[in-house]
């Protein structure tokens, strides 16, 4: 039906590069790539190994996924970015990262001798940020960007079932501000917020990295320690509390604001992690009670 020509014109005039890449890497051919929003001419890249191409751990990936399409002889679908930073010669270009959804395909033919596939690139960028967006939107708490309580919960439940497998120890605390209705009436509302922020820095500069902040809603947060017991939690507990009342000293709060909370960890007969949640809002109420019978035993002020 089609002439060779036509069929090379029809190639040529698809939307998204395809490239024929061989098993040990080599860029035998490439077609498409028509839309200039999103692709530069590719033609130059014939010949070229992915080794010369890209840095070693990028290419050495782009290897093994060819090496799955090979075997597998099924469609295989990868999503992966690149940045300057990839690619040889552009280590010092743009450094944000375009992302594409690769379909690799094994071919039934070998080329160059080798067995070989269709790589076809597709720039998702643009959706992969929308997801990005809506990712965060849907995880983060908008006033101090820790994880909400819906992502908090569903991280507990990962940690949970961590456990029950691997009896990996995990710790939680609940922690509140204390008179943090008082901070309000006193400075405001929006001076309350700039605490609930300064508190978040606290925690992201406080805890390690596999420990999660979370903003489980008005003044309370909660944070999950990971491979630490409720021992080990107390001395980062100790920091992150000093943290506190040092950042919200610095933007104006005399002396710091105070923190009460409660802690435990995750134990063998849990069957949800409401019960950890609970055990460690326990605490901090037992906490705040013993907080509020100190105060009520200062002696009464003088009257002047
Ligand atoms: N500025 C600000 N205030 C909030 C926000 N969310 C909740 N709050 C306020 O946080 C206060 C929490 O008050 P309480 O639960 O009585 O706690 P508290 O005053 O800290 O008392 P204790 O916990 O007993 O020390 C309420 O006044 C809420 O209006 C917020 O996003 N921003």
């Amino acid at each position: 039906m089609f002439s060779e020509d036509q069929l090379a014109d029809i190639l040529a005039a698809l939307p998204d590069p395809a490239f024929i890449l061989t098993r040990s890497g080599c860029y035998a051919a490439i077609f498409g790539g028509s839309d200039l929003r999103y692709y530069h001419d590719g033609s130059g890249l014939v010949g070229k190994s992915l080794q010369d191409v890209l840095h070693a751990e990028k290419a050495m990936w782009f290897a093994k996924e060819i090496e799955k399409a090979l075997s597998s002889h099924q469609l295989h679908i990868v999503e992966y970015g690149l940045a300057g930073s990839d690619v040889k010669g552009l280590e010092g270009g743009p450094s944000n990262v375009i992302w594409f959804e690769g379909r690799v395909q094994a071919l039934n033919f070998q080329v160059r001798g080798e067995d070989a596939v269709l790589w076809v690139a597709s720039n998702i960028t643009e959706r992969h940020e929308l997801e990005t967006q809506l990712r965060s939107l849907s995880e983060r708490d908008p006033l101090t960007n820790l994880f909400n309580r819906r992502k908090l919960l569903a991280m507990l439940e990962d940690q949970h079932e961590l456990f029950n497998r691997y009896k990996i120890p995990t710790a939680v605390f609940i922690f509140d501000i204390n008179d943090f209705k008082k901070i309000n009436d006193q400075f405001g509302h929006l001076m309350g917020d700039q605490a609930l922020q300064a508190i978040a820095q606290s925690c992201i500069a406080e805890l390690r990295a596999p420990d999660m902040a979370a903003r489980f809603g008005g003044d309370e947060f909660v944070i999950v320690m990971p491979h630490t017991d409720q021992n080990q939690a107390l001395s980062i507990i100790e920091r992150l509390s000093a943290s506190i009342e040092k950042t919200t000293a610095a933007i104006g709060f005399a002396n710091g604001i105070r923190i009460s909370g409660g802690l435990s960890e995750i134990f063998s007969g849990d069957t949800s992690v409401d019960e950890v949640l609970h055990r460690a809002d326990e605490k901090l109420y037992q906490e705040k009670e013993a907080g509020r019978r100190r105060m009520s035993e200062l002696p009464p002020l003088e009257k002047t």
